[in-house]
């Protein structure tokens, strides 16, 4: 049996729009073994609703890696089971498409290299600032042109914890990007390139006390903040809770939230859990530590279960 697991992703932390992200530790898996015929099962709570046939988008991310490497799929067995929750700002789709396009490339004795999957995965999501961690791990930082991706990666500080607010209603990544301009100021521009710039440089260096300063945004978040009811208030808070800095998690509507890993989070959860009670809503708050892998592949296509 093969098995290819790929990590959530946190993407923008602040204004790295489409191009700054991390790898988390929940995770999207899939398990497959050749069979007489296609099936594909997707298993758990999370994924009621989604396709059970050829239609489901780990099974499409599939078929693109099989057209551009100009391969049949064989039929096979595909189950998927995610720890991810959908439409959350947490890189749901981004797994799925890693994972799936993993899982082709195995299954098709892996005709293309790791840089064409994160091309071909860039190219599909439109920006690689999720498919870039959910393949490679860590800390990415990475550009896209349209066709190909460039990445750098490096693992975050030993030091670094997350907490997440992840709110109960979803936010598709397409509305939420439907309510950005298109158009930006000088001023605005300058902003966004020298906090994305400063942000990637706090995490290489570990100069954590940076972020708070450095994770401000004037790109997405504003605009994004009609559609995440509460999150203006976090953002303005959170670094006075004990958090080293906030930001909108992807598109929304979860709230990422950096602190020392080992210290205390209570007041930062108490912060939070406050918030999303004053907002009339409901959700979780979950302390993490990066995810430092990536997409791990297990076992081979050949062996059944
Ligand atoms: N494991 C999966 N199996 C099938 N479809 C999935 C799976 N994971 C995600 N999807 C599809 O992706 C959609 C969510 O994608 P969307 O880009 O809106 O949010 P996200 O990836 O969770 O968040 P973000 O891009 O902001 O991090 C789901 O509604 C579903 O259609
Ligand atoms: N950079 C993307 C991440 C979500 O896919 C956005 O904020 O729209």
């Amino acid at each position: 049996m093969l098995t290819v697991r790929t990590p959530a992703s946190t993407a923008n932390l602040g204004s790295g729009f489409d191009c700054l992200g991390l790898s988390l530790p929940l995770a999207t898996t899939l398990r497959l073994w050749p069979a007489p015929e296609t099936e594909i099962k997707p298993l758990g709570d999370l994924l009621r609703g989604t396709p059970a046939g050829p239609d489901n988008y780990v099974y499409q991310a599939m078929e693109v890696v099989a057209s551009a490497a100009e391969m049949p799929l064989p039929p096979l067995h595909l189950e998927i089971e995610s720890e991810i929750p959908l439409a959350r700002g947490l890189g749901s789709s981004a797994a799925a498409l890693v994972g799936g396009m993993v899982a082709a490339n195995e299954v098709l004795g892996r005709p293309l290299s790791r840089t064409e999957l994160l091309n071909l995965a860039s190219r599909e999501e439109g920006h690689p600032d999720n498919v870039a961690p959910a393949l490679l791990g860590g800390f990415v930082v990475a550009t896209f042109d349209g066709k190909a991706a460039q990445p750098i990666v490096f693992q975050p500080p030993e030091t670094l914890g997350v907490t997440l607010l992840i709110p109960d209603f979803t936010l598709e990544t397409a509305k939420a990007r439907a309510a950005l301009p298109s158009e930006y100021s000088r001023a605005d521009t300058v902003h966004a390139v020298s906090h994305a710039a400063l942000t990637a440089a706090a995490l290489a260096s570990g100069e954590l006390d940076a972020l708070a300063g450095a994770m401000q945004d004037r790109l997405h978040q504003p605009y994004r903040a009609a559609l995440v009811p509460g999150l203006e208030r976090i953002l303005a808070g959170a670094p006075a809770h004990g958090a080293l800095g906030a930001a909108l998690s992807g598109a929304g509507p979860t709230v990422l939230c950096f602190h020392r890993a080992g210290g205390s989070t209570a007041g930062l959860h108490a912060f939070l859990r406050g918030v999303l009670e004053a907002e009339g809503l409901h959700g979780q708050v979950l302390d993490l530590t990066p995810d430092r892998e990536g997409t791990v592949v297990r076992g081979t296509f050949d062996e059944n279960p």
